[in-house]
């Protein structure tokens, strides 16, 4: 690992009207480190992970992709970057080939280079079936994948996935996850949120738990595991709400 971070989260916040969704967030990212974001629901995850990746433009505060400001220089920082973000929207009107060829191309890819990767990434990510199908009759998990192959096409330095394994089957999510372990074996960076706390304390070398948009531990996973498992230290942090004894109404009917 270098000094200089894969991605710096440097004093982020985001307001929507009255609501703070992110706080003054900063947490640098070493390079080559599988990264965890995890949080309860409203934490704040998704706004950070937009802004730090040019997506939503912080209110304050910004993000370095190894050292270069997204902001500032987005040329030359986002063709570092692949981005899985959360709910994405993308051309459905084209096929899974198209689309992660088009991808490619963005990205300043040959066509000739841009199609090979796309073939090979639909390949083991299991869409060669579809075929001719477009993406805008592809399943979610299908489309997630579609997605995540438009972040990994340009072969990027530092990949940043919103919940990559949502909807996905767990055969797909363990060839994922394959991809993500050799790409940071190989010295790439992943930064990935997710709710599956096993999933996270399993795959990943470091973890950031947020809560209220600011970070409330981060660190090596065994720093911030504190030798708990990462479900029990997380609901420490984050306080575990007890559901026990509501819904007293909710019970199988007689009638
Ligand atoms: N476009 C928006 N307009 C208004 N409020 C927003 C918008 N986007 C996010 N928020 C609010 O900001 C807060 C943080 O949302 P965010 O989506 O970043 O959380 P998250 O940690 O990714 O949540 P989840 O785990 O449910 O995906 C929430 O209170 C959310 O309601």
């Amino acid at each position: 690992m270098t000094d200089v971070p894969a991605l710096h989260l440097w004093g982020l916040t985001k307001r929507f009207d009255r609501k703070v969704a992110v706080d003054r967030l900063s947490l640098p990212i070493p390079a080559g480190s599988f990264y965890g974001i995890v949080g309860p629901n409203g934490a704040g995850k998704t706004t950070s992970l937009n802004m730090a990746t040019g997506l939503l433009r912080p209110d304050t505060g910004t993000a370095f992709v190894r050292g270069t400001d997204v902001w500032a220089h987005p040329s030359r920082a986002k063709p570092m970057l692949g981005v899985l973000p959360d709910g994405v929207r993308l051309f459905d009107r084209l096929t899974g080939p198209e689309l992660v060829t088009y991808a490619g191309l963005l990205r300043g890819m040959s066509t000739e280079q841009a199609r090979a990767h796309a073939a090979e990434l639909i390949e083991v990510l299991g869409l060669t079936e579809a075929g001719t199908a477009l993406v805008a009759d592809y399943s979610a998990g299908m489309t997630k994948k579609a997605a995540l192959a438009c972040a990994l096409v340009h072969a990027p330095r530092v990949l940043v996935l919103d919940e990559p394994f949502e909807s996905v089957d767990p055969v797909s999510a363990a060839g994922i996850r394959g991809i993500l372990e050799d790409f940071v074996s190989r010295g790439g960076t992943v930064v990935l949120s997710s709710h599956v706390m096993d999933l996270v304390q399993r795959l990943c070398s470091h973890v950031a738990v947020l809560a209220q948009g600011q970070v409330v531990a981060a660190g090596s996973m065994p720093e911030v595991r504190t030798g708990q498992d990462l479900e029990t230290r997380f609901a420490e942090l984050v306080g575990a709400g007890s559901v026990s004894g509501g819904l007293s109404w909710l019970r199988p009917s007689s009638g």
